[in-house]
């Protein structure tokens, strides 16, 4: 079973340590360090949350053409993270030059290299959205699923998903592959802007391997007990 990453979606190094500093100091967690923290904070939040022992997954979402991703990938590999994510949009050629990119950072650096997640569609797309904004003629479940052979195929370790259609990627693409889910939220919970969710059991029932959980932690009376009430559901579930 994999982490539960909490996604530190808050502004400033402030922020972000007011919320930490109530876990204890002993707890190592995998937080998640997305666009609006590393562009107000930049990289030296992430050395710093290194140095305090949590791992760390940077979600920056690259999309460009190869050769910009790749350089891109190689600062980012060279940070030591665990996990980093691009689209798989990019296409395949994308994702394999942000492997290398990545592999070779680690190399600079003498890390391990970060593992790359490709994000498939957003859990904020409604099946709508994909036929009439995208213009996409396949039904959810199978453009995930074509999506996540192609990110297989160019050498990513994973994708991002929503856990509704970890079921389908299983059976079609493999368990070899790391399926990590967003858009988890309990049950009758507000989905925010996620449109695609699923409960902590729900999740590790269909198979997914980590889960992502923002604003039900982040935004918690009480953050810490809200973790712990996910990551026991979570390690608990029937699987
Ligand atoms: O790549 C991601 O992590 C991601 C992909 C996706 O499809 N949906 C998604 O919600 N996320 C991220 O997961 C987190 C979910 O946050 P909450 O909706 O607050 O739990 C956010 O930081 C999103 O950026």
């Amino acid at each position: 079973m994999g982490p539960l990453i909490i996604s530190l979606d808050v502004a400033t190094r402030k922020d972000l340590f007011q919320l930490l500093d109530q876990f204890d100091a002993n707890e190592t967690l995998t937080v998640k360090i997305g666009m609006e923290m590393f562009y107000g904070e930049g990289p030296q939040i992430v050395r710093d949350l290194l140095k305090k022992g949590h791992h760390i997954f940077l979600d920056l979402k690259l999309h460009d053409i190869p050769n910009t991703v790749e350089n891109g990938m190689r600062q980012i590999g060279r940070l030591g993270v665990t996990y980093t994510t691009v689209h798989a949009l990019g296409g395949a050629q994308m994702i394999a030059q942000a492997k290398r990119g990545l592999i070779n950072g680690a190399q600079d650096a003498g890390v391990a290299p970060a593992r790359l997640l490709a994000v498939t569609e957003l859990t904020s797309i409604t099946a709508q959205g994909l036929r009439n904004e995208q213009n996409c003629r396949l039904p959810m479940a199978e453009q995930v699923v074509s999506l996540t052979q192609l990110a297989k195929q160019a050498g990513a370790d994973g994708v991002i998903t929503s856990p509704l259609e970890v079921p389908a990627l299983r059976e079609q693409v493999g368990s070899d592959f790391l399926y990590v889910t967003p858009g988890i939220r309990p049950s009758g919970a507000s989905k925010d802007d996620q449109a695609r969710t699923a409960t902590p059991s729900e999740a590790a029932h269909n198979g997914s391997n980590a889960l992502v959980i923002g604003r039900p932690i982040i935004q918690a009376a009480d953050p810490v007990s809200a973790y712990h009430q996910y990551l026991k559901e979570w390690q608990n579930a029937e699987r």
